[in-house]
């Protein structure tokens, strides 16, 4: 499998090479050449495997610069019951990613019993994983930059601390994230980690780490790599657990599921549209939004216009607080049929801060070929949703997973499984639980008393410069 740019200025390249370049050298972002097919036949055999064995069964066909044996083995060692255990039932535990019902016909399926307690670690413990093997292969080492809105930062901490040959530079938004996800980053006295407190939004943040990965002098001299969303590594190990919770839900294999996604930067939705065109029968892909709701907009209307940080909301889903989201790139480089020429046009406009509007038939084909719908949810509604589940079923969802929660409950067809992909666990916010539930959320016991614990993170202005000067005096 080789992998091009959805701008079409990349000559094709192996897994290995895109896994440590993470964006691609013309800006945008990788994307399989072609996406491999499962037949009826062929998802009825994925349909019994346990997660690692399944994990190798998809993941082995976007990687041919590792050899079987190898990716078997970095499969095996992340995907264990000890990693994703969180102080459950070691038979639960060994699903990984086990489906919850609530009702006939509406599941959530946990992705957050990883080390830090949000799906990030789904794909981030594989990455820091594949990152060791690649750098120890090639003798080289690599100094991650990323942007965080609260969780995929603490998810790529706890992968790559004390990794041989790999250093993080997290920025994130100054005063903007969870106490708790601010402790879990901040209070990493590991010399490999670097905590970058950026006053601005994620957005922001992104845009800068965009902006250092954009020059190509800086990023060869310093090696910069990338974890978020942008690296397709992160996408390919997401796609697994669509399989996963279809063949969990699903009577027949070959029935229609739904999946509704609590959404930001499209990474996590777009690895469910990878898992569509790979032949897996999902029906709709329900996009949903907080009051930050960019994607929302774009999926009802056509028009992608990616916000300000004058028309940014702070609210009780903070690492949903993004208001242009880079995987959508991804997307929509499928849905022009993969003209990437066009592709840049269109993210030319979005760099220049205008967005674009989708023509007819193109808009339409969004929801009827690719079946995609979208819901946004507010600070009310997702405090009487964590409620409302509760009182219910019984069961506590964070805030993200309750906006997820209202958008399934808007597009739901009772006589077609729903799963809503829980993001995180409540713990992370306690403010809202309190205010939904009155009480305080459980957390692991190791994790008691993490906001006293000595926390350092260095604060800087919204600027390029700035990062990069950090970034020179710790590595020079
Ligand atoms: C808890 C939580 N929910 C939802 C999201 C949105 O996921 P994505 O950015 O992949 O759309 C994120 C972060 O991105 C998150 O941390
Ligand atoms: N919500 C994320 C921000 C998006 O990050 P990505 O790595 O998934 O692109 C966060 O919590 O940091």
């Amino acid at each position: 499998m080789r992998y091009i740019s959805t701008r079409g200025g990349m000559t094709p390249q192996p897994f290995c090479d895109i896994l440590l370049g993470g964006l691609a050298p013309d800006g945008g972002l990788s994307i399989p050449e072609i996406y491999p097919h499962f037949c009826l036949d062929a998802l009825k055999k994925l349909s019994t495997l346990e997660y690692r064995d399944l994990a190798f069964a998809i993941i082995h066909h976007f990687v041919d610069d590792i050899d079987h044996p190898t990716l078997q083995k970095l499969i095996d060692k992340t995907y264990t019951a000890e990693v994703y255990c969180n102080g459950r039932d070691p038979e639960v535990a060994r699903e990984i990613t086990p489906v919850l019902k609530l009702e006939n016909n509406l599941y959530i399926q946990e992705l957050s019993n990883g080390p830090t307690l949000a799906f990030k670690d789904m794909a981030m413990q594989l990455l820091g994983n594949l990152f060791e093997h690649v750098l120890h292969e090639r003798g080289e080492q690599v100094n991650i930059v990323g942007a965080t809105s609260g969780d995929t930062g603490s998810a790529a901490e706890y992968a790559m601390r004390g990794k041989k040959g790999v250093n993080v530079f997290m920025l994130s938004p100054h005063g903007k994230m969870s106490p708790f996800q601010r402790a879990q980053m901040y209070s990493l006295q590991d010399k490999n980690i670097f905590n970058l407190s950026v006053k601005s939004f994620f957005d922001q943040c992104q845009d800068i780490v965009k902006a250092i990965n954009n020059d190509a002098e800086f990023k060869a001299q310093y090696k910069i790599g990338a974890v978020n969303s942008i690296n397709w590594g992160r996408i390919v190990a997401q796609v697994v657990y669509y399989f996963k919770g279809y063949f969990a839900v699903a009577k027949n294999v070959g029935d229609p599921v739904d999946f509704c996604v609590p959404s930001g930067n499209f990474g996590n939705i777009c690895a469910g549209h990878i898992a569509r065109q790979m032949g897996l029968p999902i029906r709709k892909l329900v996009v949903a939004t907080n009051e930050n709701d960019v994607l929302d907009e774009f999926f009802k209307t056509g028009k992608y216009r990616p916000r300000s940080i004058k028309e940014t909301f702070e609210t009780s889903s903070p690492s949903m607080d993004i208001a242009k989201a880079s995987n959508l790139e991804r997307f929509v480089f499928d849905l022009v049929g993969r003209d990437s020429t066009r592709l840049a046009a269109l993210w030319q406009s979005v760099e220049k801060g205008e967005g674009f509007t989708l023509p007819s038939p193109d808009f339409e084909r969004m929801s009827h070929a690719y079946g995609f719908v979208s819901e946004q949810s507010s600070h009310a509604e997702r405090v009487a949703h964590i409620r409302e589940v509760f009182e219910k079923y019984g069961v506590e969802i964070d805030p993200h997973t309750a906006d997820g929660y209202k958008a399934a409950k808007a597009h739901r067809d009772p006589a077609v499984a729903m799963v809503i992909l829980e993001t995180a666990l409540p713990a992370k916010f306690e403010a809202t639980m309190v205010e939904a539930l009155g009480r305080q959320p459980a957390r692991p016991e190791h994790l008691q008393g993490i906001e006293d614990l000595p926390q350092h993170s260095e604060v800087l202005e919204d600027d390029v410069e700035a990062v990069k000067q950090f970034i020179r005096q710790q590595l020079d």
